[in-house]
């Protein structure tokens, strides 16, 4: 057998599965080379992420455990091509990585899923929310410091099982991954930015290639998204700038239309007790320094005490 003319890695989840056929299919479009059936070849690579589902991503060493083995394949040259949700993506890419590639973002948006009520206010009084982003629960918090909000994690379909069954009665998912799944009629209510600000780079895919891998390059070229880019770009500078981890609640939305930007970002305790904001606009051109600038603003608004607290958290 030839070796296909591009090999894409992904995690085996419904969710990644469907962002690799994404891929695939908007490659195939772009290019009549790749639309031969062996062209491109996804292969299936499981993470520690996957590996562990019985604890806390905070606790076993967070977001890098759902890249970590497929970037290994990548410098392997065992795939060109990595997809990823850019959520899941850490600031720092092992050297002579790159995101080469932004597709178009989906809505970047939390929905709430759930047995009874309508939206975050008409949660009946003690309605178990189950979700293992700390900057849902902040956030969920900051709304409804009655309810409890218990870790829950597993991909979207086990997390919906345990809703089915009972054993949470609401739960929040990014729309994105819904509407890949085909799942969005699931959905109870769409959550405001307001309400519930979504993670840096929530909706967007990224497609990491080797930096020094001109063919893989060219073959993306045409998939890149500029005003994705421009905001994903924003969103991480601002996290970076934060050092964030996911033991630190942070959510970041930039929007670019035009050449402008505008980004909003927060930061906040688990607990929900304390949290800031940020918000500033500016030239696309510049996302990457007003990313970091709403970071250090969003730094000294919280203060050492903030920080101090956090670690104790
Ligand atoms: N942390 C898991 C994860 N990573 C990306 C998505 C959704 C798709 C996206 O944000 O692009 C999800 C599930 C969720 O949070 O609902």
């Amino acid at each position: 057998m030839t070796q296909a003319r591009l090999r894409i890695g992904t995690r085996g989840s419904p969710l990644a599965l469907a962002q690799a056929h994404e891929l695939r299919d908007r490659l195939r479009a772009a290019h009549d080379e790749l639309r031969e059936p062996d062209a491109i070849e996804i292969r299936i690579i499981r993470t520690t992420g996957d590996k562990v589902q019985d604890r806390p991503l905070a606790e076993i060493g967070g977001k890098g455990l759902f890249t970590k083995e497929i970037e290994e394949a990548l410098i392997d040259r065992q795939i060109d091509a990595a997809v990823h949700s850019m959520k899941d993506v850490e600031t720092h890419l092992p050297p002579g990585l790159e995101i080469s590639t932004l597709l178009e973002r989906e809505d970047p948006r939390d929905v709430l899923i759930a047995r009874a009520g309508t939206s975050l206010a008409s949660l009946p009084e003690g309605t178990v929310v189950g979700s293992a982003s700390l900057r849902r629960k902040a956030q969920i918090l900051l709304h409804r410091p009655d309810l409890p909000v218990v870790n829950l994690r597993g991909n979207v379909g086990t997390r919906l099982q345990k809703l089915t069954e009972g054993k949470i009665g609401a739960t929040l998912l990014a729309l994105a991954g819904l509407k890949r799944l085909g799942m969005q009629d699931r959905a109870t209510a769409l959550l405001s930015t307001d309400e519930m600000l979504p993670a840096p780079g929530q909706g967007a895919i990224g497609i990491e290639i080797r930096a020094e891998d001109a063919a893989t390059r060219r073959w993306l070229a045409p998939l890149d998204h500029r005003a994705t880019r421009i905001a994903v770009t924003a969103e991480r500078a601002l996290l970076a700038t934060l050092d964030g981890s996911c033991r630190t609640p942070i959510a970041a939305l930039a929007e670019a239309g035009g050449d402008r930007l505008s980004l909003r970002a927060l930061i906040a305790l688990p607990d929900g007790s304390d949290h800031h904001r940020a918000t500033i606009e500016g030239p696309a051109a510049e996302a990457e320094a007003l990313g970091r600038e709403a970071g250090r603003a969003l730094k000294a608004k919280a203060g050492p005490s903030f920080f101090a607290r956090l670690q104790g958290a």
